[in-house]
């Protein structure tokens, strides 16, 4: 079979979704992908992007043929991500990791994802393409128990990946990073609406651009605590800047997506005021979408040079 044409090139180069989605492979890996699959346009084989138990089937196959992961589930109404985007968060960050280590990624990093959700999807990619740790932080209950579900239901994980919960939901770091603790990096797909109305607009926009009606439309866009937080992305990574001060000799990299880019002025005036070394941008395209993050770090080239040498070996 031909292999297929790459038809996303805004993704990384490792990322292994560059490529049209091979929906015979994806079937074989996954066999309840096939009762979602059909014709599209041009009498290729597509799925419904607007039916969220397809995209869910869709990303059931994408975990378990790309990423071992065989058995994943999110409970209903929570986020659905999308795997490539999230894959590149990652590859991204390896780069940045592998910049201070003689341009090589290390296998040996230690990763805390803020707000690992319901679907655990960034340790799922990053403990699979690199051979990360990480640890998870979640304020939401059922989100934590669906994320240990899936940890639970696939040997080898529980090695790789733990989760913490955040008890105080106005805390992000304090709680989780123990005293004497360090991490590599810590990453964040951060709430991003400012209010339970502007999460809830922006679902049903999402919803009327897939061509879902109102009535029996289910929501796949997420649970409200995964969308929205007082202050919206701006006040969670100011809060997230501040806090990481007290722990800026416990981790070398602090990272966080920023889905606006309008948002970006606001959060680097944040970032100079707490004094930060460095501050890096990432961007990545997904389509028409464009995102980034960012990361700052409270070490000088030689103190994260002279980290690299010491973790990474
Ligand atoms: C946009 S969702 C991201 C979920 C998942 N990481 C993803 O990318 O699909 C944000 C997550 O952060 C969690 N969250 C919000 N505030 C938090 C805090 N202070 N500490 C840890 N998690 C938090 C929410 O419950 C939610 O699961």
């Amino acid at each position: 079979m031909k292999t297929p044409a790459t038809t996303k090139p805004g993704l990384h180069p490792r990322n292994r979704h560059r490529n049209r989605y091979d929906f015979a492979a994806l079937q074989q890996s996954c066999p309840a992908l096939t009762a979602f699959i059909k014709a599209g346009p041009h009498g290729d084989s597509t799925v419904d992007f607007a039916d969220p138990l397809a995209v869910k089937a869709l990303n059931q196959a994408l975990l378990a043929h790309f990423y071992g992961v065989l058995q994943w589930d999110i409970p209903e109404g929570f986020l659905c991500p999308p795997v490539p985007g999230r894959a590149d968060y990652i590859h991204h960050l390896a780069d940045l990791l592998a910049e201070g280590n003689e341009g090589k990624v290390p296998t040996q990093a230690s990763v805390l994802d803020v707000g690992v959700g319901a679907n655990c999807i960034y340790p799922l990619i990053g403990q699979h393409e690199y051979g990360w740790r990480f640890t998870g932080s979640e304020i939401d209950a059922d989100a934590l128990r669906s994320a240990t579900m899936i940890i639970d239901a696939n040997p080898g994980l529980s090695r790789m990946i733990r989760l913490r919960r955040q008890k105080t939901p106005n805390a992000i770091f304090p709680g989780i990073i123990h005293k004497n603790e360090t991490f590599d990096a810590t990453l964040c797909n951060p709430p991003f609406h400012d209010s339970q109305e502007a999460a809830r607009s922006g679902s049903e926009r999402k919803r009327r651009n897939l061509g879902q009606h109102e009535k029996g439309a289910l929501n796949f866009g997420g649970h409200e605590h995964e969308l929205w937080c007082e202050g919206g992305e701006v006040a969670f990574v100011s809060q997230m800047i501040n806090e990481s001060k007290a722990f800026g000799r416990q981790v070398m990299w602090f990272t966080s997506l920023v889905s606006r880019g309008e948002n970006l002025p606001a959060i680097y005036r944040v970032l100079q005021e707490a004094g930060v070394e460095k501050v890096v941008k990432k961007e990545m395209a997904q389509g028409q979408k464009q995102s980034r993050f960012i990361a700052w770090s409270f070490m000088n080239d030689a103190q994260r040079a002279r980290w690299a040498a010491t973790r990474f070996k």
